[in-house]
């Protein structure tokens, strides 16, 4: 099909749910959005580049908050004008459209839905100092723009050689969590990593093979649900299921495995796993409760928890499994989060139907009181 350039396809409505009647309706389209983050100098606009030079056939959006010196084509943008914010789209010889802004927020995104439309992807770099749980529920759940694109994954890109450092140094810490000046430091790197769902380990050049195993123990350790990737120069194998399409938003996987002999390499931020026996359709809503208290009263119910002890999730997932067969997912970030029906064919996906788990990435995660907590909450 030849697609005007001046005429991007309407992308606005989506029609959820729709009629499926025998006319091949198009569909309309979702741009996924992948959020790119990692701590200064990590690699990200390496990475970008990198894929702005690929061959991959697609048309990929990136939109980078400053294009590096080594980039060409910064020549031809003109960032700053003043005060004044000025968005510049090129378009690069593989199709890709680049975006340099000063603001990386929901503007420049709906801006790029306006002007362009007929691509594949969007690639969101951060500022190295993000807290990608403030981005994440921008794209999930924002009724106007959900409508148009969707949060397909977090990826963190960490510097083997700088992240240990990164994770115990005070410098680091990030502001506006409340610790009460209580409680194992949490920089920004922790939250990078906490809320990624692919971490990529770059600079590997720098460090030897041991060293690498600790960056890895403790990535782990901080986000059992992340797939790690082991890079040098940000030179990821293969896009898709690796950057993108990581559908880590409608689907949950992994879940069997998240928390297992979980290790306390990082004194601040844990992944638990709750177990969840098989539910009554009724139960649903005890679930909901329980979410609710944890995730936004930062309480575990049942327990008196002393302040300086309260919980702070960051990431959540579950797959909850019923006595009538349904299969519900949960996905959050944050305080955020949304309870779905399993998509067709990955209800049973890395587990038994017939019983779920719950998966906690945050601080103060005291596994074997939650558990005790969630069990007596949904049978009481
Ligand atoms: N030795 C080594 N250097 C790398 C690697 N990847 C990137 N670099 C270099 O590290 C520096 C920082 O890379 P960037 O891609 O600009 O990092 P960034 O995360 O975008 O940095 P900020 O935007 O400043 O937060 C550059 O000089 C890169 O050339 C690598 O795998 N090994
Ligand atoms: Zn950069």
């Amino acid at each position: 099909m030849d697609v005007d350039d001046d005429m991007p396809p309407e992308l606005v409505e989506t029609g959820q749910g729709g009629d499926e009647g025998d006319e091949p309706v198009e569909k309309p389209v979702k741009v996924p959005i992948t959020i790119v983050t990692g701590y200064l100098g990590a690699g990200k606009t390496t990475l970008l580049n990198y894929i702005l030079t690929a061959q991959h056939g697609k048309k990929i959006a990136v939109i980078m908050n400053e294009f590096g010196d080594s980039l060409d084509i910064e020549k031809s943008l003109t960032v700053n004008k003043g005060d004044e914010q000025v968005e510049e789209w090129l378009e690069v010889g593989n199709g890709c459209i680049c975006c340099s802004v000063k603001d990386t927020g929901v503007n420049a995104i709906e801006s790029l839905m306006e002007k362009k439309g007929a691509f594949d992807y969007i690639l969101l770099e951060t500022t190295g100092l993000a807290d990608p749980g403030n981005l994440a529920p921008l794209f999930w759940v924002d009724d106007g723009l959900g409508s148009t694109i969707y949060l397909d994954g977090i990826v963190t890109l960490v510097d083997a050689k700088n992240i240990l450092r990164s994770l115990d140094d005070p410098a680091g810490k990030v502001e506006g969590h409340d610790d009460h000046g209580h409680g194992p430091l949490m920089t920004t790197a922790h939250v990078q990593i906490s809320h990624a769902d692919v971490v990529v380990i770059n600079k590997s050049d720098l460090v030897d093979a041991a060293q690498l195993d600790q960056v890895k123990a403790r990535i782990q350790a901080i986000n059992g649900l992340a797939k790690l990737h082991i890079t040098t120069q940000s030179a990821v194998p293969d896009l898709e299921g690796f950057l993108l399409d990581l559908h880590a938003y409608d689907q949950v996987d992994k879940l069997d495995t998240a928390g297992k002999g979980h290790s306390h390499l990082d004194p601040t931020i844990s992944t638990v796993a709750i177990d969840v026996p098989l539910l009554e359709p009724g139960q649903l809503a005890k679930v909901d409760g329980w979410l609710r208290a944890v995730l936004w009263e930062s309480e575990v119910p049942g327990v008196d928890t002393k302040e300086d002890e309260a919980v702070e999730v960051h990431r959540s997932k579950a797959r909850l499994a019923f006595t009538n067969g349904d299969i519900k997912m949960v996905q959050g970030v944050r305080e955020v989060f949304e309870v779905f029906d399993a998509p067709n064919g990955s209800a049973g996906e890395g587990g038994s139907s017939r019983s779920g788990k719950i998966v906690l990435i945050g601080r103060q995660l005291r596994e074997a009181e939650l558990q005790r907590s969630f069990l007596a909450t949904i049978q009481a």
